[in-house]
């Protein structure tokens, strides 16, 4: 039986599901869909980090898997299925993303970090349409996503390991199958429940009726959009030609009057089948909405800052759900804005409106709140009274390049105490996400003393003599940066065992180190000004750690993009590649430099000499 009239549309083409996950195969046959089973050979390895959002992720993931074997199908075959279908399911808490566990104590710590909480269950789903002309593929793909939210009931350490040593964690998302023994530990679920089980049927079918219904431009004022049709209104929507009865051939069976001339033929994605949808003789494009994303992404960005600056998170931190006009009395704003702008942010994965009001996110509370230990809203504020201006100023920057925009308006001399403290609220909450890997990339034991230059806040100063006890560190910044750090420390006072030394790491001595430390510095400064530094180091050291996002050979990740602009903006400085840092280095006499990736957005890179007599 198929239920849905756009099942029906794919029942006499080659439909591959290019997963090897029971549960899709599963839940696609159950809705009557013919398929082979191809399971996709690509490795989910794709950088995180290059992603705006999760779900992007695991759009990408998705369509690289179908892409894959349609593409394989393709070379052995020279003719590829008419239809792939590839899916990808991940877990989000707290900004983390989980896939399937890699052992049991894999699975320990994700079911740990999702006990007693709510989380975000994201799928991506690609269908690519493929043609063969001429021995040539052709190529055409949809995608979406879904998202459900999931909670989890508070869980003992027994019952989770008992969970974990049932086998299940081992081939699911998150580490658990909420079908199965999983759905014991879950005590509410928002949204569609098969989405968490690997596909999400329903958007599916809407899709399907996108592609293969797209409205006429007359039904638009009266169809809803994302509304699947009901049974009656595609009677009898077999693909089998001479069938007669298909709506989209003119007769009256069930058709509804759809028979005009020029009308659409409705059989599949416009561009892959030269469909005339529009009765202009010329086939839309497919619908560009990764790029419509893209050009209202500076309207989510500031949506974030404003929410931000009007401290919507402190106001919702740890609180109960507040309803709009509550907040609006908070924030002391208007309610009909206060009420718009909370609705973009649970749009944006920020908040969650429930019928007691709106709460925020796990995101939300541990980073867009003021006080968090790993509290981005210093970052957020900064990209908004700062960041927000100078690119402005980009078009100017890419026409006349970095040095001529430098110095214009370039960076701001830290003045006020509140820009000040803001640049150092910035710098510390991204300093905190990175200090631990950054202090853990490399065995750095055998140095003595260290000393971070440009340290600011004194995060991973902190981390590393959490890491090497015996580890003496000095941070050596600005003598207006030092002033400020004590605000920093978690006791509110400066631990004996670091030291701050105020200074210009160009102009003044610098504190005797084994071990000296640039984090995020070196990006700063063209090369000149970089061999400087170095060589006011190299002669007093037997070590140097430079963490920097290193660029890769690729085409430079998403992730150092904005990144790179940033620097273009507001600096005479740039990313570099391995082999440009490597030959900087070495160029001072460090030797064996080596790299290790500190999470996504950080590498490490650690070069040595012969300490100094
Ligand atoms: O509650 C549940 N949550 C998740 C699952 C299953 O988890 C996996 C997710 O992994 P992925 O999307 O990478 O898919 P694979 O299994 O590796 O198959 P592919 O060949 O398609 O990459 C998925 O199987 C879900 O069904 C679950 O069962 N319950």
């Amino acid at each position: 039986m198929v239920l849905s009239p756009v099942i029906g549309k794919l029942l006499h083409k080659r439909v591959v599901l290019a997963s090897a996950s029971p549960r899709r195969r599963e839940i696609l046959s159950h809705a009557g869909l013919r398929f082979e089973v191809v399971p996709s050979r690509f490795k989910e390895k794709l950088d995180k980090a290059s992603f705006p959002t999760p779900y992007a992720y695991a759009i990408e993931t998705a369509k690289q898997k179908a892409l894959e074997v349609a593409r394989r199908m393709h070379q052995k075959d020279l003719r590829a299925p008419d239809v792939v279908i590839g899916a990808d399911t991940i877990v989000t808490i707290g900004g983390l993303i989980l896939e399937k566990p890699v052992d049991k104590q894999d699975a320990y710590r994700m079911l740990s970090r999702l006990n007693g909480k709510e989380h975000s269950v994201f799928t991506g789903v690609a269908i690519v349409h493929c043609c063969t002309t001429d021995a040539q593929l052709d190529l055409e793909v949809s995608e979406f996503h879904e998202e459900t939210t999931v909670k989890f009931s508070e869980l003992s350490e027994e019952l989770l390991w008992e969970y974990i040593d049932s086998g299940e964690p081992m081939d699911k998302a998150g580490g658990y199958g909420i079908q199965a023994l999983g759905g014991m530990l879950v005590e509410h679920v928002r949204g569609d429940f098969l989405n968490v089980v690997g596909f999400p049927l329903n958007h599916f079918c809407k899709k399907l009726v996108e592609l293969y219904y797209p409205p006429r431009r007359e039904d638009l004022q009266r169809v809803k959009h994302d509304s699947i049709p009901a049974v009656d209104t595609f009677e009898n929507l077999s693909d089998v030609e001479g069938s007669g009865s298909d709506p989209a051939q003119g007769d009256d069976g069930g058709g509804h009057g759809r028979a005009e001339a020029g009308g659409d033929k409705r059989q599949g994605p416009a561009g892959m089948q030269g469909t005339d949808s529009t009765g202009t003789g010329e086939s839309p494009p497919p619908f560009p909405a990764g790029l419509l994303e893209l050009i209202d992404g500076f309207k989510a960005s500031k949506a974030l800052f404003v929410a931000c600056k009007l401290n919507v998170f402190d106001v919702l931190k740890d609180g109960a759900p507040l309803k709009a006009m509550d907040i609006a009395g908070k924030i002391d704003a208007s309610v009909c804005g206060t009420e718009r702008l909370l609705d973009v942010c649970v749009a944006l994965g920020l908040l969650e409106k429930t019928d007691r009001g709106y709460r925020n996110t796990e995101l939300a509370d541990v980073h867009l709140a003021s006080d968090g230990e790993y509290s981005l809203h210093g970052l957020a504020m900064r990209s908004n009274d700062h960041f927000w201006n100078l690119f402005t100023d980009l078009e100017l920057a890419v026409r006349e390049g970095a040095s001529a925009a430098f110095g214009r308006k370039a960076e701001e001399p830290v003045q006020s105490k509140h820009k000040k403290l803001q640049f150092m609220r910035a710098m510390h909450g991204l300093a905190m996400l990175t200090a631990h890997q950054v202090a853990t990339a490399f065995d750095l034991s055998r140095f003595t003393s260290a000393c971070d230059l440009g340290g600011c806040t004194g995060a991973l100063a902190r981390a590393l003599t959490q890491e090497y006890p015996r580890l003496k560190v000095t941070v050596f910044d600005l003598p207006e940066v030092i002033e400020h750090v004590t605000c920093f420390q978690p006791e509110g006072r400066r631990p004996d065992w670091m030291s701050f030394t105020p200074g210009d790491f160009f102009k003044d001595d610098l504190p005797e180190a084994d071990l000296y430390i640039l984090s995020r510095i070196l990006h700063e400064w063209p090369d000149d000004k970089v061999c400087e530094l170095l060589s006011r180091v190299s002669s007093r050291c037997g070590g140097i750690l430079v963490a920097e996002k290193v660029l890769e050979d690729k085409p430079a990740a998403r992730g150092s993009l904005p990144s790179s602009l940033n620097l273009l903006v507001r600096t005479q400085g740039r990313e570099r590649s391995l082999p440009e840092y490597r030959g900087l280095l070495e160029r001072h006499g460090f030797r064996d430099v080596r790299l290790a990736h500190a999470g996504d957005r950080l590498d490490v890179m650690l070069g040595t000499r012969a300490s100094p007599p």
